[in-house]
């Protein structure tokens, strides 16, 4: 039985530097299970930084992530084996096609014969299951994206951290995979992920993060986040924005 009591993820005086570069500040946010979470901030934010610490894919500079419990740094396998991960970073198998890619990884995962009938629903609610010839070398942006996030879901992990899962994709795929995202929290997985499309962050998630130079401006309930105004409204207004001086030499 899964313990709701545990964090799904708590991060803790997470630092991360880069040379002289202060990407993000002893930042501390804990994700109760079962959540639907944003991270939202103005490019350079440090929110792929955060991301990124938080699946274990670099080790920061200081602090400590734990993952349904488990420390990344002391209890590395554990932690990851909760967790999917979807974002651009990632390597893949590039001569194989997108069944042999799912087919490769739940070896390496060690699943059993459950992942093909999940790995079929995946590839067909992403529109995937049209091109099976295909190499992921020859695949579009939008189309990586959606095989890693098939492989994200694959083996069923109770987190799923998602780095801007709608950069690229089209609108009838986005809602697709924001209907697979709802399914997925609804049957208690904690989705945290950023985005830059304020209209999927209110509409969705039920708690958001607002960070801007590596720091948390705002946590809590959208809503309250939102404080009556639109999420959009209220980040412009958080984060600040100068008015554009007109550029003479447009016209
Ligand atoms: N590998 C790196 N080496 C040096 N600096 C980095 C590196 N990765 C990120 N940074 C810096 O850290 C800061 C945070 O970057 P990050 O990519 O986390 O922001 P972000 O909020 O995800 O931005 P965006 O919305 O543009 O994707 C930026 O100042 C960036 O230049």
């Amino acid at each position: 039985m899964r313990n709701s009591c545990v964090p799904a993820v708590e991060v803790a005086g997470l630092t991360q530097r880069f040379g002289t570069v202060l990407a993000v500040d002893r930042l501390n946010l804990t994700i109760p299970p079962g959540m639907f979470y944003g991270i939202v901030g103005p490019n350079g934010a440090g929110k792929t930084t955060i991301l990124t610490a938080m699946c274990g894919l670099r080790r920061p500079t200081a602090g400590t992530v734990r993952v349904a419990g488990h420390d990344l740094r002391t209890a590395r396998e554990a932690a990851l084996a909760q967790l999917g991960v979807m974002t651009d970073g990632l390597s893949l198998p590039e001569r194989l096609t997108a069944v042999e890619v799912l087919r490769y990884s739940a070896g390496l995962r060690g699943l059993d014969g459950g992942w093909r009938a999940r790995a079929g629903d995946l590839l067909e609610i992403l529109g995937l299951d049209a091109v099976p010839r295909t190499l992921i070398v020859e695949y579009s942006t939008g189309m990586r994206k959606k095989i890693n996030l098939a492989l994200a879901l694959l083996h069923r992990p109770r987190v799923l951290v998602l780095d801007e899962p709608f950069e690229a994709i089209d609108p009838v795929s986005a809602r697709s995979i924001e209907q697979v995202l709802k399914q997925y929290v609804e049957a208690g997985g904690t989705v945290v992920l950023s985005s830059h499309i304020m209209d999927f962050v209110e509409r969705n998630c039920r708690r958001v993060a607002v960070v801007a130079g590596g720091r948390v401006l705002v946590e809590g309930p959208v809503e309250q986040v939102a404080a009556g105004s639109t999420l959009n409204e209220r980040f412009v207004e958080l984060v600040g924005a100068d008015p554009v001086r007109t550029l003479e030499w447009l016209a």
